[in-house]
């Protein structure tokens, strides 16, 4: 079984609020691009695919049911809606990626001569071809990662892995980008165990990952971000695998925070590190990782444990969501839904 983290079904979008898991399973109503943004900014859905998919359906909600007296109207607000929900979150370049596309889109509509219903229909039909290609791509990346991991074991052994942060069926339209390349070797029989960092401070690895593995019995286990050297000298791990938010020309990759220091000691022991990243994550326009725009996120997510403050009063914070991981550092490679590239300054040998 795989968590469907968002339902579209009779033009309607329904979300599982990712705030309340895993205590609780609840769907909530996304009825207009601002429910869209408010839930993609709160992070009731998060995850680079989910949130352009979201966004997208929310717009094709909200077009589905309003009334336009012309083609104009209809191209000019689908446009302005666009540019509205890439907003709501600056690292991922998902959303970005799926408004430029879906602008060309519509403006050639209104080129063809289109009529305003024949506009609205086309751009909720562009919508929910995002959500259906997006399980597609991730079991192609689920495959590709697969054969690529296996490639650094020798002698037909399981692989051990570590996986940071929640990429799998709550982050994406179902499967998975790492976590689906998790999915795919214990469909092979080739899972050994996978590690999942707790990923503070928003904690998507020990409410999230951790609930997928336990929902879909996967053998898993949780670890303190802090444990990650630990783990890696101690308990033979052959990859660690992670998502991304937005992977630069050169193939810097921006990720969860955290990602660069387990990419760091992952070298340090010889241990590959993968990124798993449709090509809709992949930013030609920046040459490198020092462009992508790193969102900060609110103190409070450092400073209060579940709406209770634990740190000392009048410390001051610094809370990144993401941080960026050198290409050289991603010595197994970046694994799309086409390939895996291995960047040329990255080598994979001990410190
Ligand atoms: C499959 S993309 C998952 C991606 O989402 C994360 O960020 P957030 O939970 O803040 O949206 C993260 O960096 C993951 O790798």
């Amino acid at each position: 079984m795989t968590l469907e983290a968002i339902k579209w079904g009779g033009r309607k979008l329904t979300i599982l609020d990712q705030l309340l898991l895993p205590l609780k399973e609840e769907y909530i109503d996304v009825t207009s691009v601002e429910d869209g943004w408010v839930a993609i900014n709160k992070m009731q859905v998060r995850g680079a695919p989910a949130i352009a998919i979201v966004g997208c359906l929310s717009l094709a909600t909200e077009l589905a049911h309003g009334r336009y007296s012309n083609a104009s109207e209809v191209v000019s607000l689908v446009l302005q809606k666009l540019k509205y929900l890439v907003t709501a979150r600056p690292t991922a370049v998902n959303m970005e990626t799926a408004a430029k596309k879906l602008t060309s889109f519509t403006k050639n509509l209104k080129n063809e001569g289109k009529s305003a219903e024949e506009i609205v229909e086309e751009v909720i039909g562009w919508c929910e071809k995002l959500l259906e290609d997006d399980v597609t791509t991730n079991v192609k990346i689920g495959k590709l990662g697969a054969a690529a991991v296996l490639n650094h074991i020798a002698g037909g052994r399981k692989a051990r892995l570590l996986t940071h942060c929640n990429t799998g069926s709550l982050a994406t339209a179902g499967y998975g980008t790492a976590l689906g390349v998790v999915r795919a070797l214990q469909e092979a029989g080739r899972l050994e165990h996978v590690y999942c960092t707790e990923t503070r401070p928003y904690n998507q690895g020990s409410r999230l990952t951790a609930f997928e593995l336990v929902a879909e019995g996967l053998p898993g286990t949780l670890i303190c971000d802090s444990a990650a050297a630990a783990l890696m000298k101690e308990k033979g791990i052959d990859a660690v695998i992670v998502g991304v938010d937005r992977v630069a020309g050169n193939w810097d990759t921006a990720n969860k925070i955290g990602t660069y220091q387990l990419a760091v000691v992952a070298k340090h022991h010889g241990i590959p590190f993968f990124v798993c990243s449709p090509t809709t994550s992949i930013d030609q326009t920046l040459s490198g990782g020092a462009d992508i725009p790193i969102e900060e996120r609110s103190h409070k997510e450092i400073t209060d444990v579940a709406g209770t403050r634990i740190a000392a009063p009048g410390i001051a914070c610094w809370n990144p969501g993401f941080d960026i991981t050198p290409a050289d550092l991603i010595t197994g490679g970046v694994v799309t839904e086409t390939e895996v590239i291995v960047p040329p300054s990255a080598t994979l040998s001990k410190a």
